[in-house]
């Protein structure tokens, strides 16, 4: 099956109160690990790539993979997406490259460290959506700067996000600008801010309400009934990833994600795309480890590479039914929607 835009799967999500994970990908065993988890719960699936997975992995490399994924998975709709774009130069390269969907990450300027202004932001991505919409690509657009409210530090961990210190008008979406923000651009689907950040170290103990704004959502939701909401910084950083880790000589600090629970009350309120990266990289990672902690002569790439994209696939597999995509790519090609 061609790849289909994420405006098509999400208005099928919200048709039917669904949320999709967003998986971020970097390599080829990252691309197989969702295909089969999406095989095994008949799942449509997104896949997503950042600036530094598409410098990683090569656009060519990228592009020729995830054909293969389409053409050795024909029953599964699969969105190819652009993961925090940091400028419309960055979503033209991508939709050039067979992206279905682009991020335009306007809450952060180009550099993508500085907290933009909000006309900033409006102006880059209503000129994004101008030119994908002609292409028939959907996009995701972002107002709120993710970050701690716990700490009030914006993200930097892993190389993108605002750096210091923010205030907590800018850690909040608010949902009178979020409605204007969505009439002035067009966007397909917004990414908000409620105390989420990308990255392992999320919360220093189980989060409540203070530091993790769910009650946000509702309130952008019930200004926003019709538009697709999507939270970053979603993983949910289960423990017994942090064990297995350190279980192998890896050194994780005691940390906490966002609860499962809490993603699925929001995907009541019109969450139908929930970005998740770092439970897959610590999922492999702890497989990796422990292989090579217990089989130290082991040299060959796949002894360690098969366990780890099995680990994945578990993961993936626990969101797509945590989430409720699980049995939905069937449905959507009877309603003929792909
Ligand atoms: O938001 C993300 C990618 O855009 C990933 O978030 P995590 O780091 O919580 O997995
Ligand atoms: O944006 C956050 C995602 O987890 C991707 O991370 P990355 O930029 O290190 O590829
Ligand atoms: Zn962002
Ligand atoms: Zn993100």
């Amino acid at each position: 099956m061609a790849l289909i835009p994420l405006r098509v799967l999400l208005d099928h999500a919200a048709e039917n109160s669904y949320g999709v994970a967003a998986f971020n990908v970097n390599n080829m065993e990252q691309i197989q690990s969702i295909m089969e988890a999406a095989q095994e719960t008949d799942s449509p699936v997104i896949v997503q790539a950042s600036r530094g997975a598409r410098k990683y992995s090569q656009d060519n490399y990228l592009r020729h993979l995830m054909l293969a994924a389409s053409e050795l998975y024909p029953n599964i709709p699969i969105v190819m997406h652009q993961d925090h774009g940091n400028s419309p130069e960055t979503c033209m390269s991508a939709i050039e490259n067979g992206f279905t969907s682009v991020m335009m990450d306007g809450s952060l300027e180009a550099d993508g460290k500085t907290p933009a202004s909000y006309e900033y932001n409006v102006d880059v991505t209503k000129k994004v959506v101008e030119m994908a919409h002609a292409k028939n690509v959907s996009v995701e657009g972002e107002l709120g700067c993710l970050g701690s409210l716990e700490s009030g530090m914006g993200e930097a961990e892993d190389g993108h996000g605002a750096e210091g210190e923010l205030s907590h008008d800018q850690l909040l979406t608010d949902p009178e600008e979020a409605e204007r923000f969505v009439a002035e651009t067009g966007v397909d689907a917004l990414a908000v801010a409620i105390g989420t950040s990308h990255g392992a170290y999320k919360f220093t103990k189980a989060p409540t309400g203070d530091v993790l704004a769910m009650d946000r959502i509702e309130a952008i939701h019930k200004r926003l009934p019709n538009c697709h909401l999507v939270m970053h910084g979603s993983s949910s950083v289960p423990q017994e990833l942090q064990d297995i880790i350190n279980q192998y000589g890896g050194e994780i600090k005691q940390t906490y994600g966002v609860p499962v629970e809490e993603i699925q009350r929001g995907i009541k309120s019109g969450v139908r795309k929930i970005n998740v990266d770092t439970d897959n990289r610590m999922a492999i990672t702890g497989a990796i480890r422990k292989i090579l902690m217990e089989k130290p002569s082991e040299f060959d790439p796949r002894a360690y590479l098969t366990p780890a994209r099995e680990a994945m696939k578990k993961v993936c597999i626990d969101r797509m039914v945590a989430f409720g995509q699980a049995g939905q790519a069937s449905k959507m090609r009877a309603a003929n929607l792909v």
